[in-house]
């Protein structure tokens, strides 16, 4: 187990394949990226496609060296030391299992090529099958084309945990399996991770399997991590427009709004703001964020929301109601029993309201924190 920092990684694939942005510029894969992992703990990467979640896994790997910056496991720099070397198991989306040998074959292949004895391979084995839990057994006397996707990824992990590696990293390694099994499998690694507390670094692009899988989760776009936290400090306090709607589902609505005279005027109507928010948020565009939950629903002051749809959620007593102010996407909090209506009057709840600049995506106020400016 090893404790493990990226320091300012920069990495920059060939010329002719780098992504171009809008304007001619062109952008590295990784653009200076720092993070940290303590011992035993799992990092979830988070992002969309293209945004170097694998290509920061490699790094750390060793599969791909940077152009700037270092992997420290340890504090040992490891940047340029080979993967091989560095004590790494790797699980990716297709499992690579050797194909011709069993389950059993596969966990011990490791000790077989480094010259291991015979009887530390059966017995590690032996200890890895039985911590891997009920049913695990049996997989060892299979070869890998008879088994389920989910179970073929079992056999990839304890074939990484036989070789009781410094650290684990896990490229989207439920991304191929059906819904059911996804959701079974997620489980289950999240249960091995706990149990062998290995550090692990768990790229995904998929929020919810980051959440449920990392002890914090590192949001990335465009080569940068934009925030590191635990789901609830992404949640409450994001650092930006981005993660604050890249986090949460439904998502936060995102409402164009102008500050005037202690008002917030929105798409088809205006809300008084409270005092101590009136004379913090400067006069002028803004955008204000709400969440599901931020809203009150029907308050005297209500702006009219058509409701397009309504999805109920009968484990959180609750419905959604979707609409839009104006060209905002905009998701309210119900009751589970909230009568089925066209049209709902939302008003923030201003405990909960966030305030963005107009043309930055800079939080101007976050709810429970005091001071931004
Ligand atoms: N071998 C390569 N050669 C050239 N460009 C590459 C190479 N690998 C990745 N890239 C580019 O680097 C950027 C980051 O890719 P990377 O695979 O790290 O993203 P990702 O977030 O893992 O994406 P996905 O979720 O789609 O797998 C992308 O723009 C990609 O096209």
């Amino acid at each position: 187990m090893a404790r493990i920092e990226i320091d300012r990684v920069r990495k920059r694939y060939q010329a002719e394949r780098i992504v171009d942005l809008p304007g001619g510029r062109e952008r590295p894969a990784l653009n200076g990226v720092s993070l940290r992992l303590a011992q035993g703990e799992t990092v979830s990467v988070v992002g969309s496609s293209g945004c170097g979640k694998s290509t920061l896994l490699k790094v750390v790997a060793g599969l791909e060296y940077p152009d700037e910056g270092r992997v420290l496991y340890n504090d040992h720099d490891v940047t340029y030391v080979r993967p091989q070397e560095r004590g790494v198991g790797m699980v990716f989306q297709d499992y690579a299992l050797y194909p011709s040998m069993k389950g059993k074959g596969n966990l011990a292949y490791y000790f077989e090529v480094h010259d291991r004895t015979e009887e530390e391979a059966e017995r590690r084995v032996r200890e890895t099958a039985d911590r891997m839990g009920v049913g695990f057994e049996t997989l060892l006397g299979r070869v890998p084309t008879t088994l389920s996707g989910g179970e073929q990824q079992r056999v990839a992990i304890a074939r990484c945990i036989v070789r009781e590696p410094q650290l684990f990293l896990m490229d989207e390694p439920i991304s191929n399996l059906d819904a059911k099994l996804r959701e079974r499998t997620r489980v289950e690694i999240r249960k091995l991770l706990r149990k062998f507390t290995i550090t692990t670094l768990y790229v995904t692009h998929d929020q919810q399997e980051a959440v449920f899988m990392g002890d914090r989760i590192a949001v990335m776009r465009d080569g940068d991590i934009e925030q590191v936290g635990t789901f609830d400090e992404l949640y409450s306090t994001p650092a930006n427009l981005f993660v604050a709607t890249f986090i949460g589902s439904p998502p936060m609505a995102v409402i164009p709004a102008t500050i005037e005279r202690g008002e917030v005027v929105v798409p088809g109507g205006t809300w008084r703001l409270p005092p101590d928010l009136a004379g913090k948020l400067p006069a002028g565009p803004v955008r204000a964020g709400v969440r599901p939950e931020g809203w009150i629903l029907d308050a005297p002051d209500g702006v009219p929301m058509p409701v397009r749809h309504r999805e109920r959620i009968p484990t959180e007593r609750a419905t959604f109601l979707y609409g839009h102010l104006g060209e905002a996407n905009v998701a309210v909090t119900a009751p589970i029993d909230h009568p089925d209506r066209s049209e709902v009057a939302i008003t923030p709840d201003w405990e909960r309201v966030y305030f963005f600049a107009a043309q930055s995506e800079e939080p101007l106020h976050v709810p429970g924190v005091l001071e931004l400016f």
